[in-house]
């Protein structure tokens, strides 16, 4: 089976770098999610996967054989686009037949597959309809039945489900499993929703500004993010980030600033000694915050801080806390955001309270250039 090598892909459009030296290589059977924020260049890239845009240098490779320049119905392909490319005038039938008629797929095999395609997807009882009798989860499913009738070398979906609502969202993300489970072939998935990335990829590859900035599973990205960006666009909520010195106090290594003064643990400090003196990004994600009595650590001084709630939100799972440090921590009050497995009461709005930084798990990130200190290519981790 074919497996995909891209290598240092480039697309210009003009003057503007849209993708800018992307390059992966995906397992047999993996599903990669190429995720990142509008513009970022993650369409694009699908494109030149599917051969509708050229590139303007760079290689792709399906398995042995490079395709670069091969024409797009040459490239054994199946693409579900954010529209589903369905055409209103046929039947669901003939929607799914599509690709096999146009690759001349004799009658008999079309006659088993299409309903085969189509109960997987619970449209068989839809048939006969035109596209402009279907609600849109079932268009979409149209759009799924038809890329799961062909036998393709590599499966292409440009965020196919942007636009379903959200209940609908979690369903068809379990078609999509489903299908990628059948195939078992290399699947390229687009789109801008980190949780839906992290639902679906085997490995995810966070794209900005045209290029890919890691790829991991989604555990590496949340807990390993090699810089200030990853870091900040994997987890909901955000991860909070405060502006501080490395300080050198004594042997111990101490992050300063935003009226704090935490003493980071030996199995930070070790790693990160020479940047003594460096302006750092402190990153803490809300649930590494804890109510002091609740905390599975000692909580003191040298790993507290102080914010005013100014909003409780009951979610799901328990409460998600948004807060300031206070006025009178000698710098400028700054929000961040803490979640907890236990509803917080409402009397705490408005009070100053006391968290526990799990400094254990904190991420350190040069505030210059975003890179972390902890992970990837400059650090030891
Ligand atoms: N045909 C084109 N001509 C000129 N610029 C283009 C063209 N297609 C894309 N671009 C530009 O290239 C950049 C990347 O676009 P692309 O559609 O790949 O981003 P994206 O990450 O898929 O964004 P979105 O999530 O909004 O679809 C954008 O700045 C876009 O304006």
């Amino acid at each position: 089976m074919t497996a995909i090598a891209v290598d240092n892909l480039v697309k210009e459009f003009g003057d503007k770098r849209a993708v800018d030296g992307v390059g992966f290589t995906t397992g047999e059977s993996e599903l990669l999610v190429l995720v990142g924020p509008s513009g970022c260049g993650k369409t694009t890239t699908l494109r030149m996967l599917a051969g509708l845009e050229p590139v303007s240098s760079g290689t792709i490779r399906f398995g042995d054989r490079e395709v670069t320049d091969v024409r797009p119905r040459d490239r054994s392909i199946a693409m579900v686009f954010q529209d589903y490319a369905i055409l209103p005038h046929l039947t669901v039938f003939e929607n799914i037949a599509y690709g096999l008629r146009s690759r001349r797929t004799p009658r008999a095999v079309v006659k088993d597959k299409v309903p085969e395609a189509a109960r997987t997807f619970r449209i068989d009882h839809l048939l006969d309809r035109k596209p402009r009798q279907l609600s849109g989860g079932e268009r979409q499913r149209v759009a799924l039945s038809r890329s799961m009738v062909r036998d393709a070398d590599l499966y292409l979906y440009d965020e196919p489900l942007s636009n379903l609502d959200a209940q609908l969202r979690y369903s068809a993300r379990e078609d999509i499993l489903t299908l990628h489970r059948r195939k078992k072939r290399p699947t390229i998935y687009v789109t801008h929703d980190q949780s839906e990335a992290m639902a679906l990829g085997d490995r995810i590859a966070v794209m900005n500004a045209g290029r890919i900035q890691q790829i991991g599973t989604g555990e590496e990205l949340y807990e390993r993010p090699v810089n200030r960006f990853v870091a900040f666009f994997i987890g909901t909520p955000s991860i909070n980030l405060f502006t501080m010195e490395l300080k050198n106090v004594d042997g111990d290594m101490v992050a300063s600033g935003c009226g704090l003064d935490l003493r980071l643990p030996e199995s930070i400090a070790h790693r990160i000694r020479a940047y003594a003196g460096r302006k750092i990004e402190l990153g803490v994600r809300p649930e590494h915050l804890h109510v002091p009595r609740m905390a599975p650590f000692d909580v003191t001084e040298d790993n507290t801080i102080h914010g005013v709630v100014t909003v409780i939100e009951p979610s799901a799972t328990g409460s998600t806390v948004y807060l300031s440090t206070p006025e009178e921590a000698g710098a400028e009050p700054q929000d961040f955001t803490a979640t907890f497995k236990v509803r917080m009461p409402a009397s705490y709005l408005d009070q100053e309270v006391p968290l526990g930084i799990d400094l254990e798990k904190v991420h350190l990130f040069d505030a210059e250039t975003g890179d972390s200190l902890l992970h990837g290519p400059q650090g030891k981790g």
